[in-house]
């Protein structure tokens, strides 16, 4: 059960290059985890991290284009990287304490005051910058908007590293988790996309559809112009009872799952969706191990 009051939301961190935002999110995750560019660009968010406590669950997401300001000057990314923007719960924008503020930072800092997140200013490597350095820091980063929050941390010492979650959490708004609690690590969106639909499903038949159900996605196609993402996926079960009860009579319980899945995946990815799912009878489906990496759950998926 989630404790009472539980909060959950999303956070990107932003930047210009260098700024050590893979730093700290591995300082937050505590721990090297994989970063990979394996993901499709076909979505707004890339996932990066999922933090999860007692009380809250940080989902860290990474925004393209609005790192590299080179790529970015097309309106077009422009705007897609401000929509991308707009559905997050907190933009911590990560400033070096140890150089002066550029013209990168300042690119980058138009496109975060321009988005309705709660603004969090990062000045990182505190370890290898002077006090005087950071307190002069702290004014010129305040000259660049007003933020909801400043902290100043060392990714490399893990100095207030803890404090940065904390201003991030208390930005977050109460809900249940997106995402079961172990899932930690960036993970291709496919996996992501079918955890989320086999969340659905067990919170929406309050655990009488066994944990054994699976789920795939099967394709996944983006048409740019109506900026929507198709998803075709598969739900497994072991026996057709369990297929019945998941389908419904006419099929309204199925129905019901996509919609609201399709509802919660839409700001989850930043875009629409169209979900098309599938129900599936396979015997044993675990023990296949193929079907096991498929699924994400095994090692090395
Ligand atoms: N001393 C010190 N160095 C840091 C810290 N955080 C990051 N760095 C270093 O700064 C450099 C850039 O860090 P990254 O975390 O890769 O920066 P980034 O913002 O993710 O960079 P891009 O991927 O290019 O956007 C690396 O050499 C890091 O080791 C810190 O807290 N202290």
């Amino acid at each position: 059960m989630q404790k009472e009051g539980f909060k959950s939301g999303f956070a990107t961190l932003v930047g210009r290059p260098n700024a050590g935002k893979s730093t700290l999110l591995n300082a937050i995750m505590g721990k090297k985890i994989a970063i990979t560019s394996s993901t499709a660009q076909t979505t707004r968010h890339r996932f990066r991290a999922v933090l999860t406590r007692d009380d809250f669950q940080l989902i860290l997401v990474d925004t393209p284009g609005i790192h590299k300001p080179h790529d970015a000057l097309g309106e077009e990314l422009n705007e897609s990287a401000l929509k991308g923007l707009q559905d997050i719960d907190v933009v911590a924008m990560v400033i070096d304490a140890s150089q002066p503020i550029g013209r990168g930072d300042e690119w980058v800092a138009k496109q975060v005051a321009a988005c309705k997140a709660r603004r969090i200013c990062v000045l990182s490597k505190t370890d290898i910058a002077t006090p005087e350095q950071i307190a002069a820091q702290r004014e010129a980063a305040e000259v660049l908007m007003t933020w909801d929050a400043m902290v100043a941390l060392s990714a490399r010492s893990g100095a207030n590293v803890d404090a940065f979650v904390e201003e991030a959490v208390f930005f977050l708004s109460e809900g249940p988790a997106w995402f079961p609690p172990d899932m930690q690590t960036d993970q291709p969106m496919e996996v992501v996309i079918a955890e989320f639909i086999r969340e659905k499903i067990l919170r929406s038949f309050h655990d009488e559809v066994p944990h054994s159900i699976g789920v795939a996605v099967d394709n996944m196609q983006y048409e740019k112009k109506k900026d929507l993402q198709r998803i075709f996926a598969t739900i497994y079960v072991e026996r057709d009872s369990q297929k019945g009860m998941i389908i419904g009579k006419k099929g309204a319980a199925i129905k019901r799952i996509g919609s609201e899945a399709r509802a919660d995946l839409e700001q989850l990815l930043g875009c629409r969706v169209f979900l098309d799912l599938n129900v599936k009878v396979k015997k044993n489906w675990r023990r296949d191990a193929t079907q096991i990496r498929r699924f994400g759950y095994g090692e090395g998926a």
